[in-house]
């Protein structure tokens, strides 16, 4: 048998199983990504229903990467990943973020409620010897006993959710190099971003069902699916195993991690260009995304819709969803497709479709499902945008349009939108094109950032790579949760003060503030990621980085 034959018998080589395996891979990471911002859409009800002021939220949020960034979990799971190989780390990553979910879900349960734990939570963890003196502690004295637990369980899940991130990235190399490496990586990335959505629109549902009020319904909602992340990670552990067998290659013993690996990376003014710009960029977007909808639900007035009206039942969101679901399959088919004809109709298809979606969402009145339209562009757009990538190149130039894309809509949430505050449709129609346009600033920013680090680093250290990436990033995505809620809170001081003397009450608050100044804060990040892009794109004409060179010479 020659060497041909052999290569076409792995499973690899049949372009059905390595796309199912994509799958198992892409829909575990959008269960996690569902997991992720499982409390962002309800952020007024954990306020008036468990006492989370923004602060407190905040705190919680940023503290699914606390033990990424101050315990060098990351690293760690770098080294893991270099030493273990995929399809170990896939699984521990997802038995990970499982423990976590539980913990936090239990945090928010009415049980937790009145309990000792509770208890014993309102008496310690107030003050946390060397981290508070650095301000970087995940509790402080008098956060709600819900909120710190809930932070101990979700940043379990965040070093479980980061390492299934680079995990999935390093897999998707092994089962994809020298094939549509690039579309993979977009497509899974496109699937993550529709658990947002899904979550943006889930999430509340489960929380009101019945009309009676539970925030735990949604966070179990969420564990559900991550154990059934898990079951994914399992199937493709074996799939993996096979593959290596087939191969003879045991892929854990082709790079053997070193420490210098890592001090060749830092070496790297472009990688050090790349990380910068990659925490300042997202570091705009996730905390932004977990307060989204509140930032919405302050900017603009959203009237109840009659109990008894169709617009309020389940059944719409649940069409409303199916709606969701062919504006991303039509989008991300459309990418695929070869005949223009069969295009534009994926197209026109998805177009209508959005729109009915966004009446939908303007009919429901809910904060969350005019959101839910963000990822949705991106949904579309991230896979043709790979492959752009992979054969025309311009990764850099992206970044740039990307970051001037970023600040526009953060100035246009600043001021336009609460200008509109008055004008019922007006507010919504901005809020609907501002979303969908930060949605395309996602595409650009990530389809052409993450394919660009392998140009930057040798292909033997790319695990480490992307977790000194992720790692650097995580300090962006931990601090800003944290420091929008406390700007929030200290530039609204009259709402915080009428809200503790009863003025007002919680719903009324959670509802009320000013967002400026936070949007103010992450346009600054877009200021800074931009600067940042022109100088990568001078770095990479001088060094000869290959950044807006095509990914396939043709
Ligand atoms: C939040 C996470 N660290 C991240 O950067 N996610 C990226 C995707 C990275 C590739 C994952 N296989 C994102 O754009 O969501």
């Amino acid at each position: 048998m020659n060497s041909t034959s052999q290569i076409h018998q792995t499973l690899r080589d049949s372009a059905g199983i390595r796309w199912m395996v994509l799958l198992f891979l892409a829909f575990a990471m959008f269960c996690s990504y569902i997991f992720m911002d499982i409390l962002s859409p309800i952020k007024d009800l954990m306020q008036s229903t468990r006492g989370w002021d923004s602060t407190a939220f905040g705190t919680m949020q940023g503290s699914e990467t606390f033990l990424n960034v101050f315990v060098f979990f990351l690293i760690f799971a770098g080294i893991i990943l270099d030493k273990m190989g995929v399809r170990f780390t896939a699984v521990l990553s997802g038995a990970v973020m499982l423990v976590g979910a539980v913990i936090n879900w239990y945090a928010v349960t009415e049980s937790f409620q009145g309990s000792g734990l509770e208890t014993w939570f309102n008496n310690n963890l107030n003050y946390i010897p060397g981290f508070d003196e650095l301000g970087i502690s995940p509790f402080y004295e008098g956060m709600p006993a819900s909120a710190k637990f809930a932070a101990v369980g979700f940043m379990i899940f965040g070093c479980g959710v980061e390492m299934a991130g680079i995990t999935v990235s390093r897999g998707i190399v092994k089962w994809f190099k020298g094939r549509e490496m690039a579309l993979a990586m977009g497509s899974e990335m496109a699937l993550a971003r529709l658990g947002v959505a899904t979550c943006m629109i889930f999430s509340p549902m489960f929380a009101k069902l019945g009309g009676v009020i539970d925030v735990s319904r949604s966070v179990a909602f969420g564990v559900v699916l991550l154990m059934i992340a898990l079951i994914m990670f399992i199937v493709y552990f074996f799939m993996d195993k096979k593959l290596d067998a087939q191969t003879g290659e045991a892929e854990e013993k082709d790079d053997p991690f070193k420490i210098s690996d890592l001090g060749s990376i830092l070496s790297s003014s472009g990688f050090w260009l790349v990380a910068l710009l990659c925490v300042l960029y997202y570091s705009a977007i996730f905390p932004f995304q977990k307060y989204a909808v509140n930032m919405l639900q302050c900017n603009l007035v959203f009237t109840e819709v009659p109990a008894d009206s169709f617009w309020a039942t389940n059944t719409v969101t649940v069409i409303q969803y199916l709606i969701m679901l062919v504006v991303a399959a039509a989008a991300f088919a459309s990418n695929f497709s070869k005949r223009a004809s069969m295009k534009n109709g994926l197209l026109v298809v998805a177009g209508v479709a959005l729109v009915i979606f966004c009446y939908m969402g303007y009919m429901r009145q809910s904060a969350e499902t005019v959101f839910a339209v963000f990822p949705l562009l991106a949904v579309g757009i991230t896979p043709i945008l790979g492959n752009y990538v992979d054969h025309k190149g311009k990764a850099a130039s992206m970044l740039v349009i990307g970051s001037l894309l970023l600040i526009f809509c953060h100035l246009t949430f600043a001021f336009v939108l609460p200008a509109l505050k008055e004008s019922a449709v007006g507010g919504i129609v901005v809020a609907y094109l501002t979303i969908l346009v930060l949605g395309a600033s996602f595409s650009l920013v990530p389809a052409s950032l993450w394919p660009s680090v392998p140009k930057l680093v040798d292909a033997k250290i790319i695990g480490s790579a992307y977790a000194l990436i992720f790692w650097i990033q995580n300090i962006g995505l931990w601090l800003f949760p944290l420091l929008i809620g406390k700007v929030l809170d200290k530039t609204n001081p009259q709402l915080v003060a009428d809200l503790q003397n009863g003025v007002i009450t919680p719903e009324e608050a959670a509802v009320s503030y000013d967002y400026t100044a936070p949007l103010v804060m992450l346009a600054c990040l877009g200021v800074a990621a931009l600067i940042l892009g022109f100088v990568l794109k001078v770095v990479d004409r001088k060094k000869g980085l290959g950044l807006e060179a095509p990914n396939i010479k043709e």
